[in-house]
């Protein structure tokens, strides 16, 4: 039987609006070096044989040349062009994959994700299929009722914040990406869930941020200097 892949889908191919910098987040500085080389840089120390899918903006391939000579193993990488939204940066990753493997689709924006966190996301999907890290709520939270203009309490215990690595059988999740493109795919659970196939969740990690704004930068910074 052929031997399963360890494959990494690394997602860097948005614009960052919501940081409003002058390049796209993923090559803004943490600790003097860009965001999506720490992450790319935390999949090469978890797994010995991983080969790595960076997916980057059209207009930025030409920084990964910047990249790539300074990570420890930079012949496991393949660039590819990112798409219009998330899902199609990943459909894109994904149309490389042709041998079995264990798939991880992760943020480039999340540089904290630990090896442990990789490792046991491997584990579990080798056992259901799949692995979709997620961690509790710590706030209170509320669903709000535009139309009437009121709010509710929700119980909290009854939701999760979903994180990346989610992690697949490549058999599930390449076909799964055959589908049409629709709005509510946030993520690639939302993706195997159309396709009928339960969803499993494992602890993810409170540092593992992704990030998204100013203040996730700062946060970031704190973490790596601390850790
Ligand atoms: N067309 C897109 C959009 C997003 N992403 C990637 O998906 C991850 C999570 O997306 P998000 O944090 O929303 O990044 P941006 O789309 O860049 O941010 P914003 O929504 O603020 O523009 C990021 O690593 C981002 O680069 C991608 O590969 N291709
Ligand atoms: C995939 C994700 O990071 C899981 O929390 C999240 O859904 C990405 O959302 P974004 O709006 O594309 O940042």
């Amino acid at each position: 039987m052929q031997a399963r892949k360890n494959i990494a889908v690394i997602v860097a191919g948005g614009s960052g609006q919501r940081m409003g910098a002058d390049k796209p987040k993923q090559f803004l500085h943490l600790s003097g070096l860009p965001i999506i080389q720490h992450t790319v840089q935390a999949f090469l120390d978890a797994l010995e044989d991983i080969e790595i899918i960076l997916v980057l903006p059209k207009a930025h391939l030409a920084m990964a040349a910047a990249i790539i000579p300074k990570l420890s193993k930079p012949g496991s990488i393949t660039i590819i062009e990112g798409g219009a939204t998330r899902f199609h940066s990943v459909k894109n990753g994904l149309a490389q994959i042709d041998d079995p493997a264990v798939v991880f689709i992760h943020d480039g924006v999340r540089p904290l994700v630990s090896s442990q966190l990789i490792h046991s996301c491997r584990e579990h999907a080798l056992k259901y299929g799949n692995a979709i890290p997620a961690i509790p709520m710590k706030d209170s939270v509320r669903q709000l009722f535009p139309e009437e203009g009121i709010n509710k309490a929700v119980n909290r215990e009854h939701y999760k914040i979903i994180q990346t690595p989610q992690t697949f059988l490549s058999e599930i999740i390449v076909p799964a990406f055959e589908t049409t493109y629709n709005e509510s795919f946030t993520d690639e659970a939302t993706v195997i869930e159309q396709t009928g196939h339960a969803v499993h969740l494992v602890d993810g990690e409170e540092g593992n941020i992704k990030i998204t704004r100013p203040l996730d930068l700062i946060i970031a910074e704190s973490l790596l200097n601390n850790s």
